[in-house]
């Protein structure tokens, strides 16, 4: 791989996940405000991750913050699935509340299908249940779509607008949280679309075709350097932490493209700082439109 030297005449133009989601939430305040009842939303936590203890911190937390009704359950490792249920079909049927969110991964002897299945698919603000999979797929439009894609869409059209024909996608990742909703979402701004996944020949040669690359695997710094063409846009979806003992912490956060080699991209979103943001950004946008359908 040819080296290009790190200056700012060639450095990548930041896309600023933070303050365009800051943007996002600032609506979302003023549509909450707008309305009679408060949006609700109940997240759901299920053990001690501690990662995913900080998620949902952070989500109650943005919650707050806009005014919403906020609920958080914290439960046990031990939780069973039917007192896991419960607590879903409690929420379902409290009208104070317009989202439902269960933090995934659930503890592996939980049935997480079952579970995102039991979610009123009109407060599924995750966007994960089969309804609503499939109502995004035929382009229905109250389809409820997972909020990672939407958040890098919403960066993607700071870049290239919203119509995205003539232009090569390539999404790295094929999951039903982001990969598989990411390319419908890209293909319906007329992208077209490859969905690359870990069974992929060639994957670096098929990046270097790609106009816009959305890596979504969750593996620090897969994508190298030489896989980005020049000028691409890069949505950088990974956040792992990886040990650093230079921090205070011990750890750092990473994504899944290696961006101090990105060089020569056109432009790219910085993890932390790009599409995390988004994520919780479009996630009060879901529960404020639900509880905006519900008031019609
Ligand atoms: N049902 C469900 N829905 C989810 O949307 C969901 C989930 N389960 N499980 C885990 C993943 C992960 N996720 C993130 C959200 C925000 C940041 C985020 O804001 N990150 C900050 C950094 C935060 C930090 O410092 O740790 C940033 O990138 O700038 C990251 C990751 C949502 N997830």
């Amino acid at each position: 791989m040819e080296t290009v030297p790190l200056s700012s005449a060639n450095a990548p133009r930041l896309i600023d996940g933070k303050a365009i989601a800051a943007a996002v939430t600032e609506d979302v305040a003023s549509r909450a405000a707008a309305l009679a009842a408060k949006p609700g939303l109940a997240v759901v936590l299920v053990g001690e991750d501690p990662a995913s203890a900080v998620y949902v911190r952070m989500k109650s937390e943005k919650a707050e913050a806009l005014g919403f009704h906020s609920v958080q359950h914290s439960l046990p490792a031990e939780t069973s699935q039917d007192e896991l249920l419960a607590v879903v079909d409690a929420l379902n049927a409290d009208p104070a509340i317009h989202g439902i969110l269960v933090q995934l991964p659930l503890p592996a002897h939980l049935d997480s299908a079952a579970v995102i299945a039991a979610i009123d698919p009109d407060k599924d603000v995750d966007g994960l249940s089969v309804i609503n999979a499939g109502r995004l797929a035929v382009g229905d439009p109250n389809a409820i779509v997972p909020c990672t894609p939407l958040g890098s869409m919403t960066l993607i059209g700071t870049v290239h607008g919203t119509d995205l024909s003539g232009l090569n996608a390539v999404v790295i990742g094929r999951s039903r949280l982001v990969g598989l909703p990411m390319a419908l979402l890209l293909a319906k701004a007329n992208a077209t679309v490859t969905i690359a996944h870990s069974r992929t020949k060639d994957l670096p040669g098929l990046c270097q075709n790609a106009d816009i690359l959305v890596a979504a695997v969750g593996r620090p710094e897969m994508v190298k350097g030489d896989w980005i063409k020049p000028g691409a846009t890069v949505i950088d979806v990974g956040t792992s932490r990886v040990p650093d003992a230079s921090r205070k912490s011990g750890q750092r956060l990473v994504g899944d493209v290696a961006f101090a080699e990105a060089t020569h991209a056109g432009a790219i979103t910085p993890v932390p700082g790009g599409v995390g943001p988004m994520t919780i950004a479009m996630l009060m946008r879901n529960t404020v439109e639900a509880a905006e359908r519900k008031a019609r």
